[in-house]
């Protein structure tokens, strides 16, 4: 069997990256395009073992890469989004055959927020400070040293996104990594690997290993070398790998889940608010900031029902590779018997279907809004991560919010109103991670990212990347070099 195969055209090598060399597995699993169910290749099926040479080799490569100069470093970060930059085309085609979301948003939205992600971080390495100060003339000075191997984990459906959100800080910091991308989506893991050693990254500062989360999983955030976890992904993963991680007690950084609530006011712009509304069905529904929890005001939930309706029923569900496609199938089939689960056991329950409800032909999933939904029910309390809303109404602000807030989760919230003062007042009082205020993910990499209760650990993102992949030094030097015993 090759090791090569050829996706769109395009080559992929499916072996792990470690220590600079490519490694088989005596073993592989299939990886599948959700497109059409077809076969892309036979991907290395990672062991402990090799789990355990990926981790020796970021180890190995750690004390050069921290000593290497910040400036270098900035450099090479800006060599892979060069790389990046020059691959875009063959990066989203891999990445839509591979994970199902559009061509379109891959070529224009997201593999240029790739290489945007190596850019910013190595702009932001070179700016990080803190200004020295005095303590009874002694002076402290914080240094961010790096902390060590970090093992990233990450999910399907923004695959390579989200791999460089945590790969290019970690590397900018200093770290060398261990990258674990998701057995669903294996491919632009690999294609990173290429593009990273192209620039000019030293061999073991980037390893990439591919296999099944629950086979090597533990191997590697169990393993005493490894100095950060950073994993996004679904809440029991995470209590699994925190579990793993504890006796090191080695440090985590967690993104899972959302339950996010679109709260609709009856002085809102309604098309604005039907907007926001049928953007959550982006990506076939699998995006973790997603207000899938349409709250709207009781005098115009009618009104906004119906625009919604009409409004979705544009949509053109089918290939993401073609332009006009607005929503692309979901991931896996078990994926989708997931969503369907959830939605059949919401009927059944009572939930009325506003629209959608079933399965389509192939891997897709109906566009779907639920409504006539209790506020403790499964539908309005477990993420589906698929394209299923619900909607409820509220009488007043003061519901609203409770209703808003009473999930298990605190990513985001989204929220429509035409009153300043309004938006004020609630987004205050709303338990989440990012608040937006008649708009929807409006990013940037400055802004701290994570979610409350079980959205997560930790935030990421500028400055809070660099606080998570070092550690932070205070040197206390006295007056002239000399210690007084001040
Ligand atoms: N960004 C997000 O918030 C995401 C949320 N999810 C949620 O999770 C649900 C299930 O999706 P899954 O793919 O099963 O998510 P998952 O959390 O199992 O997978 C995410 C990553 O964790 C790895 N993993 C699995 N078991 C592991 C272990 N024991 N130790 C270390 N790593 C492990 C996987 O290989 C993958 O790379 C989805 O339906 C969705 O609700 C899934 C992916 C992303
Ligand atoms: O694109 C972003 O800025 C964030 C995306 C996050 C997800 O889609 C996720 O973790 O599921």
């Amino acid at each position: 069997m090759s090791d090569l195969i050829t996706v769109a055209g395009v080559s992929v090598d499916t072996r792990h990256w470690i220590g600079g060399q490519r490694v088989a597995s005596a073993d592989t699993f299939a990886d599948l395009s959700p497109i059409d169910g077809s076969v892309l290749g036979e991907i290395a099926r990672g062991t402990p073992a090799e789990a355990g040479a990926a981790v020796a080799a970021a180890k190995a490569a750690f004390p050069s890469w921290a000593a290497t100069p910040r400036a270098e470093r900035a450099r090479i970060l800006h060599a892979i989004a060069d790389g990046v930059e020059k691959r875009i085309e063959e990066l989203a085609i891999v990445e839509t055959t591979d994970n199902g979301a559009l061509l379109r948003s891959h070529r224009r939205g997201v593999m240029p927020r790739v290489a945007h992600n190596f850019r910013f971080f190595a702009d932001w390495l070179l700016k990080l400070d803190h200004e020295d100060f005095e303590t009874r003339g002694h002076t402290n000075h914080v240094s961010w040293d790096p902390a060590g191997p970090s093992v990233l984990i990450t999910p399907w459906n923004a695959p390579l996104m989200l791999a460089t959100w945590k790969v290019a800080p970690a590397l900018a910091a200093g770290n060398t990594v261990v990258l674990k991308p998701a057995e669903w989506s294996p491919l632009t893991a690999s294609l990173l690997a290429d593009i990273a050693a192209q620039a000019g990254l030293p061999a073991g500062v980037l390893n990439v290993v591919q296999g099944y989360g629950a086979e090597i999983g533990d191997a590697l955030t169990s393993h005493p070398d490894v100095r950060r976890i950073s994993f996004t992904g679904s809440v029991p993963t995470a209590r699994r790998i925190a579990a793993s991680a504890a006796p090191n007690l080695t440090p985590l950084s967690l993104e899972l889940g959302g339950k996010s609530p679109l709260l609709v006011f009856a002085d809102a712009d309604l098309d604005l608010a039907v907007d926001l509304a049928v953007e959550q069905y982006d990506n076939a529904g699998q995006v973790c900031l997603a207000a899938t929890r349409i709250l709207v005001e009781e005098s115009v939930a009618e009104e906004f029902t119906r625009r919604f309706v009409e409004k979705a029923a544009r949509l053109k569900q089918g290939d993401p590779r073609e332009e006009a496609t607005d929503i692309g199938p979901s991931i896996h089939s078990r994926q989708l018997e997931k969503i369907d689960g959830f939605v059949r056991r919401a009927v059944e329950t009572g939930a009325r279907v506003v629209i959608g409800g079933y399965r389509k032909e192939g891997q897709y999933y109906a566009p779907t809004l639920l409504t006539d939904v209790a506020q403790a029910s499964e539908i309005v309390q477990e993420e589906v991560f698929g394209p299923v809303l619900t909607l409820q109404t509220f009488a007043t602000e003061e519901e609203a919010v409770h209703l808003a807030n009473d999930t298990r989760f605190g990513l985001a919230a989204t929220l429509a109103t035409g009153d300043h003062e309004r938006a004020e007042r609630v987004s205050a009082q709303l338990v989440a991670g990012t608040a937006w205020v008649n708009c929807f993910f409006v990013r940037d990499l400055q802004a701290p990212f994570g979610g409350s209760r079980l959205s997560g650990v930790g935030r990421e993102g500028g400055t809070w990347s660099f606080d998570f992949y070092c550690d932070l030094k205070n040197t206390v030097t006295a007056p002239n070099g000399w210690n007084n015993h001040g």
